[in-house]
């Protein structure tokens, strides 16, 4: 796959990293001008559903929106499953990242996973036409991240980077200027965290709702991956009783919710071995004496890491801002 994003000689204008969790734009030589939820609300009344809000504004509002208004999320597991809400963000996060300074049909390079079919590429460059955005060009998500971590992508050897995010985890192996061998599993944070709610429903018959749950994933791999001791600690969710009906707080040793997290995470080593399996011996050396690169927002989950490490044997590696190695690779061909 090409990395340099032109037209006809013409350089992009606009890198989006549109995202399950959240969607993030630079514009050449301004950087990062929006990081906002991936969230859309719409109003239920009239023929058709209207706009009421987009991104930040959204987060308050889940779980907690009367019949007349409806939250949605424009892509389930890193594709899209909302064309209009698709369209609407874009927008949105269009005209409140470049303001007044707002171009033409600007040039897009959007990232997309690599795996992602022909239907929800099409369905993609659809949602950002209706948008009002220009040519449009599709850049493998992996890709972009390894270009973002930092990795010698055009060097001829071999640099894994796994990238977690919220709806998808992608693992692949790049050399000189592309990419070798991938692997997308459409399992990222959010999947962790319907994980966690379920526990809590079916064990605890307790409902908690879907901000909550993401706070409770924080906090409790933060104290699974501290040094030993903190699984004695309890955790607290706030929710509501399902045999009493009456709103309340659960508190929950860690140790209890270990084997779920455990579980998740085991899915995400399970496929680096798999591709660590198909790669050919010379790139799979690079890649031994190298390490690995772990980047997305859930590589922030520290068992992560100390899974791959201690399942495979090989050094992870992640960057100072993981959550922002896409945007930051886009942004990179951007200028290129
Ligand atoms: N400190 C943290 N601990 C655990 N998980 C975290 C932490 N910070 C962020 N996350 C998780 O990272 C995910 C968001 O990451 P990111 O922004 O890379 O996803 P995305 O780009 O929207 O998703 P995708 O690329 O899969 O479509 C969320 O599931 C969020 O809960």
């Amino acid at each position: 796959m090409a990395n340099m994003i032109s037209w006809n000689g013409r350089r992009a204008d606009i890198a989006i990293d549109l995202g399950t969790a959240n969607t993030r734009v630079a514009a050449r030589g301004s950087g990062m001008v929006f990081d906002e939820p991936s969230l859309c609300c719409f109003s239920n009344g009239g023929t058709r559903p209207r706009l009421v809000a987009a991104g930040e504004a959204v987060r308050a509002m889940v779980d907690r929106t009367p019949d007349s208004l409806k939250v949605t999320r424009p892509l389930r597991r890193g594709v899209l499953q909302d064309i209009d809400a698709t369209r609407e963000l874009l927008a949105y996060a269009m005209s409140s990242s470049l303001g007044r300074r707002r171009l033409r049909a600007p040039r897009v390079a959007i990232g997309i996973p690599a795996d992602a079919t022909q239907a929800e590429r099409s369905a993609l460059l659809t949602a950002a036409s209706d948008a009002g955005l220009g040519p449009v060009s599709l850049m493998s998500e992996p890709f972009a991240a390894a270009l973002g971590a930092g990795l010698a992508v055009h060097r001829p050897e071999g640099s894994m980077i796994v990238e977690c995010g919220a709806g998808t985890t992608e693992v692949a192996v790049i050399s000189l200027g592309g990419i070798c061998l991938t692997r997308s599993v459409r399992i990222g944070g959010a999947a962790l965290d319907t994980a966690l709610a379920d526990h809590f429903h079916f064990r605890r018959k307790f409902l908690i709702g879907e901000i909550t749950t993401e706070r409770l994933k924080c906090d409790l791999v933060r104290l699974l991956g501290a040094p030993d001791g903190e699984e004695s600690q309890m955790i607290e969710a706030k929710g509501r009783s399902l045999t009493s009906g009456i709103p309340g707080v659960q508190q929950v040793p860690v140790s209890e919710l270990r084997q779920v997290v455990a579980k998740h995470v085991a899915h995400i080593v399970e496929v680096v071995r798999d591709v660590l399996n198909q790669t050919p011996p010379e790139l799979s050396h690079d890649i031994h004496e190298k390490g690995l690169t772990l980047t997305g927002g859930s590589a922030a989950i520290p068992c992560i890491g100390q899974a791959i490490t201690a399942e495979t044997g090989l050094r992870v590696h992640i960057p100072d801002h993981p959550h922002q190695c896409v945007m930051l690779g886009l942004e990179a061909m951007l200028a290129s």
